[in-house]
């Protein structure tokens, strides 16, 4: 293949990587549109280039006219995300798509690879349409945290300066620094958790702050001022000190109160 031939070759995976950028980034916008929490922090995507298409080929022993199913990563994204827990919604995202298939995944976060590599793998068939029709391309989606894109950016330029002679206890180190990375986001983790059983909390005690002040207004439906007049007052002590365990309490009975109301019961004292 001469310089033009190549060019052709890489326009479909060009556009293929435009095309993956462009809807990852929009399921980014509409999703924080949509919800509070986006399980996407940013996405970026390449096309391999000609050198190293042509030294993975040597490698993996790939013909020239196998290139198209023999290297699977020619065109490429990366999505980023805040949580590990992040990158499992985001694969069931890419696995729930119409306009892709997912041929196979590979979990180096589980299976971390010996040099403390860790990120989520999914390679895909995309159908491209090109001005001559539509082409299947493979693709492949990287996925992955802050923090171990941080440790694989920094540990891609040391291998590509050091090729393959990459010093023992450079090696080492980074095997070290991987592990600090897992640890920095199972320590990221635990706090998102503490974030979301926070934002639970809240919700649940709003809506039972809530539901005593209706239940409240429903005693002056029934006539029961003065019941009402006192329930109030308790609510704003109960209110003052934010003790929620006494709102509950209180909540049963002015519920209790306005069951016995409706079936024209007596209703006891407050
Ligand atoms: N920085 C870094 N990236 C890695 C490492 N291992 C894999 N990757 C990335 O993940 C891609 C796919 O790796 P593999 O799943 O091992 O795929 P492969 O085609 O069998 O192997 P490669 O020849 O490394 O591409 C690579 O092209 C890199 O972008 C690693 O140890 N360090
Ligand atoms: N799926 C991907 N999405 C976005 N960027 C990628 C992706 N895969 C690799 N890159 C980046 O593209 C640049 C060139 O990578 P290149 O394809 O030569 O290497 P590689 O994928 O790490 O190696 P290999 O030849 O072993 O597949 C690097 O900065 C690499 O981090």
């Amino acid at each position: 293949m001469d310089g033009r031939d190549w060019a052709t070759f890489l326009l479909p995976y060009e556009q293929t990587v435009e095309e993956l950028k462009v809807k990852f980034k929009t399921m980014r916008s509409e999703l924080k549109k949509r919800e509070e929490y986006t399980p996407i922090e940013f996405v970026t995507g390449r096309v391999k280039r000609l050198s190293s298409i042509l030294e993975k080929a040597k490698r993996l022993n790939v013909k020239m006219e196998d290139l198209e199913q023999g290297i699977e990563d020619i065109a490429g994204i990366r999505i980023m995300c805040q949580f590990v827990e992040d990158i499992r919604r985001v694969a069931e995202y890419i696995r729930a798509r119409k306009d892709l298939e997912v041929v196979y995944e590979k979990d180096y976060i589980t299976n971390y690879k010996e040099s403390g590599y860790r990120s989520f793998h999914m390679i895909i068939r995309y159908p491209v349409q090109t001005a001559l029709g539509q082409k299947i391309v493979l693709a492949e989606i990287q996925i992955r945290t802050l923090a171990m894109n941080f440790w694989a950016t920094i540990e891609h330029s040391l291998n590509y300066k050091y090729r393959e002679s990459l010093p023992d206890e450079i090696r080492l180190r980074l095997k070290t620094a991987a592990e600090a990375a897992s640890i920095l986001d199972s320590e990221m983790s635990s706090i998102r958790e503490e974030i979301l059983d926070a934002q639970r909390t809240f919700e649940d005690n709003s809506n039972t702050t809530t539901q005593v002040l209706q239940a409240i207004h429903q005693l002056y439906f029934y006539h029961l001022v003065n019941e009402a007049i006192r329930c109030q007052e308790e609510f704003n002590v109960i209110w003052q000190r934010q003790d929620m365990v006494a709102m509950k309490v209180l909540l049963e009975r002015v519920r209790g109160m306005i069951s016995r109301a409706k079936k024209g019961e007596n209703t006891d004292g407050v």
